[in-house]
């Protein structure tokens, strides 16, 4: 197994708290620096991990690099998105307990990529059961969908959450023993139980406080939600009609700048309120109900 940290892996500190000047700002950010400019985005705080935005492809979201965070001890190994979703499954398997992976931060950190590279890392590298072998990649496809409807480009970020999210992902487990013996006698206790499979097996994906204002209202240089411009763009000739919609999004205030006393249409507006409506059935064709589900907090991103 591969293990060893590069001379690159080593550029500042991997962990704030092995900083000497641990409570000095200037350090952490010098800190922060040293990493960024040697593409190292991840630092830990003790099991803390801090991302910061590289704005750009980097090479470390590969199955290669996947495999390399599989089993391997947090500290092991350099810092990263892997080990994280990697520590906390394997935390659910041993203590059988449910976790909970909190991601914060301001617009724009990257707190959607964030969550979207810890579902690709279960859904690539924990086992799967035959029938529901998807489900991590359900989990992903939904999120075009949830994007659609509840993302927009903003001054700080062009694919903006405008809503936030709760998801749950769902492992199966089977209980089994494990009988001692001792001098091929058997011996009563212990018997352990033990978390054998591990497998996705279901999902939860929950919106709240979706900023349901900007469909007739947004700042200047914003947008409205993706799904206009999509509908607009790439809706059906015959949807188009029905819908009495012209493609170009100037024909309308709510998806160029918005002035409510204009004479303009807003036929949107109306559009979106039943979409949305009909969203939470969508998601449960997608996305299959089942057993368990996540709480305890295990570490912080971005
Ligand atoms: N790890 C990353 N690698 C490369 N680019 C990234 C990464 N994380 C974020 N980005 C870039 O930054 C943009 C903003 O990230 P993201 O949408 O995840 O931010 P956010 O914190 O969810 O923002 P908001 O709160 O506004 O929704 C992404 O569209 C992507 O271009």
């Amino acid at each position: 197994m591969e293990s060893a940290l590069t001379a690159r892996d080593r550029v500042g500190v991997q962990d704030f708290v092995l900083l000497e000047n641990y409570n000095s700002e200037a350090a952490f950010i010098e800190n922060l620096r040293r990493r960024f400019r040697e593409n190292l985005i991840y630092t830990y705080i003790g099991s803390v991990l801090v991302s910061m935005n590289p704005y750009k492809e980097l090479e470390i979201y590969s199955e290669q690099q996947m495999e390399r965070y599989r089993g391997v001890s947090f500290y092991e190994i350099s810092p990263h998105i892997y080990a994280l979703s990697d520590n906390t499954y394997r935390a659910m398997r041993t203590e059988r307990k449910d976790q909970c992976i909190l991601i914060s931060g301001e617009s724009g950190a990257g707190k959607t990529e964030a969550s979207k590279k810890i579902l690709l890392y279960y859904a690539v590298t924990c086992p799967a059961k035959d029938q529901m072998d998807t489900l991590g990649n359900k989990l992903l496809q939904s999120n075009p969908v949830l994007e659609a409807f509840g993302n927009a480009k903003t001054l700080r970020n062009d694919n903006s959450s405008r809503f936030g999210k709760y998801m749950d992902v769902q492992f199966d487990f089977k209980v089994g023993f494990i009988t001692f013996y001792r001098n091929e006698k058997k011996s009563n206790k212990p018997l352990y139980f033990l978390l054998k499979q591990g497998a996705p097996v279901g999902g939860h994906i929950l919106n709240y406080l979706l900023e349901k204002s900007r469909v007739v209202h947004q700042n200047h240089g914003e947008r409205n939600f993706h799904i206009f411009y999509q509908l607009l763009e790439g809706g059906e000739d015959e949807l188009m009609k029905r819908l009495n919609l012209d493609r170009n999004p100037q024909s309308y205030n709510y998806l160029v700048k918005v002035s409510l006393s204009s004479g303009k249409h807003s036929k949107c507006c109306l559009i979106y309120l039943i979409i949305l409506s009909d969203l939470s059935y969508l998601f449960r064709a997608i996305v299959p109900e089942s057993a368990l589900s996540v709480t305890r907090t295990t570490g912080r991103l971005s």
